[in-house]
């Protein structure tokens, strides 16, 4: 079915205070920064690698799966060296998301990919947490950052990165783990004993894990059960399990759904086939996210349209939908309250504009 997004349900969509939890900072390197960032710190991409802007868009738009994606963003990292580059690209990230109405980001970090080229884990998330400072300063975008560890990575490194990582979740300077990268041949239960390490790290740490990717509904029961995250990352493949899906309706354990990555990455052939209906009816919380917006095609209202234009969801859900993403945030009770305010404030600016 295809529903137009017409001017002023587009306005509505970028005037719901939105919150994304589900983004790869390296994931938002645009080619127009890599180049320039490559060529400023005299790295040489590889022959094979598209050698111009538009060449590298249009092979973008061509990833068979995730593992084909996988393999330029991590190319694509190598030109990240600096503080500053750090800096650069997280705060041009929260511009772009700010001007597409986000309100609150939780974001995703790999410092793997960074200390194993001799980049300290310090220089990486001083960056990231001066952009931080800057967007809640300048821009009122308030955000938590989430490290993640690679899951293709042996065990002992991820434990190695959590010990050089301690001192900066024990400030609360780091406020959730993560896990991604390739999924299939990595299941969660690789992983417990770095989940239980990092709890020993601080009361309030939270947990999350790419689960149901491309990994089944087992992949989400093991990353509940054994690695005790309280959000699942992407999820979608929770929808063929009816018991999963009652446990996290239960619970209220919010899936971090990613509509235009999944059909780049070929997870759907269509954003259609997301079971986003589904999981409304079912009562499980989603948000929605972009993912790797430089890689994918959008960012986080880019997101919203393209379900828009599949499911023409009426304005109470879609004020259903921010507020679940709202509700689902691990940001201070108070700044969750002002952010509900606002999605009725919007509500009320577009009554009877729109149905
Ligand atoms: N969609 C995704 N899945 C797994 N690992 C990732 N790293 C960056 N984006 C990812
Ligand atoms: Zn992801």
């Amino acid at each position: 079915m295809a529903y137009t997004c017409n001017d002023t349900m587009r306005a509505f969509l970028r005037d719901l205070p939105k919150c994304e939890h589900h983004l790869h900072l390296e994931g938002t390197l645009e080619p127009d920064l890599l180049f320039p960032l490559a060529k400023r710190n005299g790295i040489e991409l590889p022959a094979h690698f598209p050698q111009t802007v538009e060449a590298l868009e249009d092979r973008y738009s061509r990833f068979k799966d995730l593992q084909d994606f996988l393999d330029f963003y991590y190319i694509g990292t190598n030109v990240l060296l600096k503080e500053e580059d750090f800096f650069d690209l997280a705060w041009a990230y929260f511009q772009r998301a700010h001007s597409q109405g986000l309100r609150h980001a939780e974001v995703f970090f790999d410092p793997q990919s960074h200390t194993t080229r001799g980049v300290s884990l310090e220089t990486v998330t001083s960056g990231f947490r001066s952009a931080c400072a800057r967007a809640e300063e300048e821009l009122h975008v308030t955000s938590k950052l989430i490290m993640c560890l690679l899951r293709h990575t042996p065990v002992e490194e991820c434990m190695a990165t959590l010990t050089d990582a301690q001192r900066m979740f024990e400030a609360g300077e780091l406020h959730g783990l993560g896990l991604d990268s390739a999924e299939k041949p990595f299941p969660p239960e690789l992983f417990v004993e770095c989940y239980e390490r990092a709890r020993s790290f601080h009361p309030e740490l939270r947990l999350t894990a790419h689960a149901g990717e491309e990994g089944g509904a087992d992949y989400i029961h093991n990353a509940l059960d054994l690695l005790q995250v309280s959000r699942v990352d992407h999820g979608v493949n929770a929808a063929h399990d009816a018991e999963l899906m009652e446990r996290l309706a239960r619970d209220q354990t919010m899936l971090t759904v990613c509509p235009l990555s999944n059909v780049r990455l070929q997870v759907v052939q269509d954003v259609g086939e997301l079971p986003l209906q589904k999981f409304l009816d079912a009562g499980v919380p989603f948000s929605l996210n972009s993912d790797d917006p430089a890689y994918f095609g959008g960012y986080i209202l880019d997101n919203y349209v393209a379900v828009h234009q599949r499911f023409g969801w009426d304005a109470a859900t879609w004020a259903r939908v921010a507020r679940q993403a709202i509700n689902g945030s691990w940001c201070e009770e108070k700044r969750k309250n002002d952010l509900l305010a606002e999605v009725d404030a919007v509500l009320a600016k577009y009554a009877g504009v729109i149905e």
